[in-house]
């Protein structure tokens, strides 16, 4: 018998221009007609998939979310929906695993106390030398400073004290996660998935890859020597001497019996970089533009720092919570600006019927809106206008324990959602909220002459990147 296909309206540029460049550069704006004609009427549609053209995406609308939150990951799956989509095993890039995730969510959600003095620290050292003390306006790109400063903090955190500041560690980083996209954007492109397999040989891109992961596991060879002699000190009643992600790694790996190899820890350490320093910069960055364009909550902003910081005497987790007015601008600035059109992609392992007899073939990608959804006037009320004290006010006139910047909600879905929802959502928390403390007490920042206000987003498939090489002005306060 014939299999079932996907049965849902094709949606396409309506000019008859479907090129692969229009998909990179345009795709929003299917999902933008698709999102009101479609998901609004609570109905599903499908269009072309940039990341696997052998099959296209489903979209789904927000009725759908209890059902794909609770399905079962041999059903519907996000590790093989991340797997496929960035060619990893093809490219010779790190593969998701339960094991790493676990890592987050518990061990990394356990130490997050133990990491606000490192975070703090980084800070500190990379703002003094990107920023350092000058009577003159600095000019620097948001990534020049946010992704060295956010590589720094990541390192400091998965890899621990050894590595978090070495040149030669951040080079490993940059040149993998760069070539790693130069690669899986090539291989899909260019490879037919029959003979993806065979990229490894030509392309220069993959060759770099097995070269820079063959450098990293030399630097972390020491590192995890290190941590198994402290798992062992730890066994005869002695430490804990490392609270960091190479130790999580390795309890990990000895729970579970396996042998302790550095080739898969850098692997592992390469997923996290992956999973952390660009969503962590480019959603800092977003949030840095919002602020300069309104000067009154940056003043408040400020304001609250320094009565908080009097308050509390410090930054802990607790006094970082206490900056209501800066959490809710964050939050603010996610829904409007959240970089992800898409969240809750999963792909289905086998034919997937819902409850009310939508079907999706296996090898199809699901996808929730996630960007349209936090925009929507009719989920949120006058949901076009950025209203800085929108979820403060909500936490006040409403419950105090939810609308938090990293708190899950369903008219809004950053984080994903469920069990599967970002575990890392609770770190970036944290993070933002430090660099910002740093950036706005210590300098103030400009546009470049000409530039009056938020540049433009790029646009990238299903993605709408902040402007990360738009030149800005910063000067010691
Ligand atoms: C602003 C930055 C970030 C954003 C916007 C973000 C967003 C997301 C989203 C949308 C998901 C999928 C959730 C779902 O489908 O239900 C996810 C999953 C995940 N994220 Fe993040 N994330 C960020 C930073 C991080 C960081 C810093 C880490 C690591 C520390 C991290 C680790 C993970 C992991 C391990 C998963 C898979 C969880 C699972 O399948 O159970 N993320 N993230």
């Amino acid at each position: 018998t014939k299999k079932p296909k996907l049965d849902m309206p094709y949606l396409d540029f309506e000019d008859g221009d479907n090129s692969m460049q229009r998909y990179l550069h345009d795709a929003g704006s299917i999902l933008e007609r698709g999102y009101e004609q479609y998901l609004k009427e609570g109905l599903p549609f499908a269009m072309f998939n940039y990341m696997d053209a052998s099959t296209p995406m489903a979209v789904i609308p927000l009725k759908y979310l209890e059902e794909v939150r609770s399905a079962s990951t041999c059903k519907l799956s996000f590790n093989s929906f991340l797997n496929k989509s960035t060619v990893a095993k093809d490219i010779g890039g790190p593969l998701v695993t339960d094991r790493v995730i676990r890592v987050v969510r518990q061990d990394l959600n356990r130490a997050l106390n133990e990491m606000i003095e490192p975070i703090q620290q980084a800070c500190d050292k990379v703002f003094g030398i990107l920023l350092p003390p000058s009577r003159d306006w600095t000019p620097l790109n948001g990534h020049s400073l946010l992704w060295p400063l956010v590589s720094r903090i990541m390192a400091r955190t998965f890899v621990g004290p050894e590595l978090w500041d070495s040149e030669e560690w951040h080079a490993v980083v940059s040149s993998y996660f760069h070539a790693g996209l130069a690669a899986s954007q090539r291989v899909r492109d260019g490879y037919h998935p029959w003979l993806r397999w065979t990229a490894k040989y030509f392309d220069k891109d993959i060759k770099a890859i097995y070269a820079v992961r063959r450098k990293g596991e030399e630097l972390l060879k020491p590192v995890i020597d290190a941590r198994i002699a402290d798992a062992r000190n730890q066994a005869n009643g002695q430490g804990p001497g490392f609270n960091d992600g190479v130790r999580w790694l390795v309890d990990a790996y000895r729970a579970e019996n396996k042998p302790i190899k550095a080739e898969q820890i850098m692997q592992d350490e390469a997923f996290l970089v992956g999973a952390s320093v660009h969503g962590i910069t480019v959603n800092a960055l977003s949030i840095l533009f919002d602020l300069m364009d309104r000067p009154e909550s940056l003043a408040e902003i400020q304001a609250e720092i320094s009565q908080v910081h009097a308050e509390y005497g410090g930054w802990t987790r607790k006094s970082l919570g206490a900056l209501r007015v800066m959490d809710s601008f964050m939050k603010e600035s996610q829904r409007l600006h959240t970089p992800q059109h898409c969240t809750m992609q999963r792909r289905a392992l086998e034919g997937y019927t819902f409850k009310d007899g939508l079907y999706i073939p296996a090898g199809t990608s699901i996808f929730l809106p996630s960007r349209l959804l936090g925009r929507d006037p009719d989920v949120h009320p006058d949901g076009a206008k950025f209203d800085a004290k929108r979820w403060k006010r909500m936490r006040e006139e409403g419950d105090a324990t939810k609308f938090h910047f990293a708190s899950l909600q369903n008219d809004m879905l950053p984080w994903g959602s469920g069990p599967h929802a970002c575990p890392g959502r609770f770190l970036v928390q944290e993070v933002i909220k430090i660099i910002f403390i740093h950036l706005v007490t210590k300098y103030d920042v400009k546009y470049s002459e000409g530039v009056e206000s938020r540049p433009p987003d790029y646009l990238e498939h299903t993605n709408s990147i902040p402007n990360i090489m738009a030149l800005l002005l910063f000067k010691e306060r």
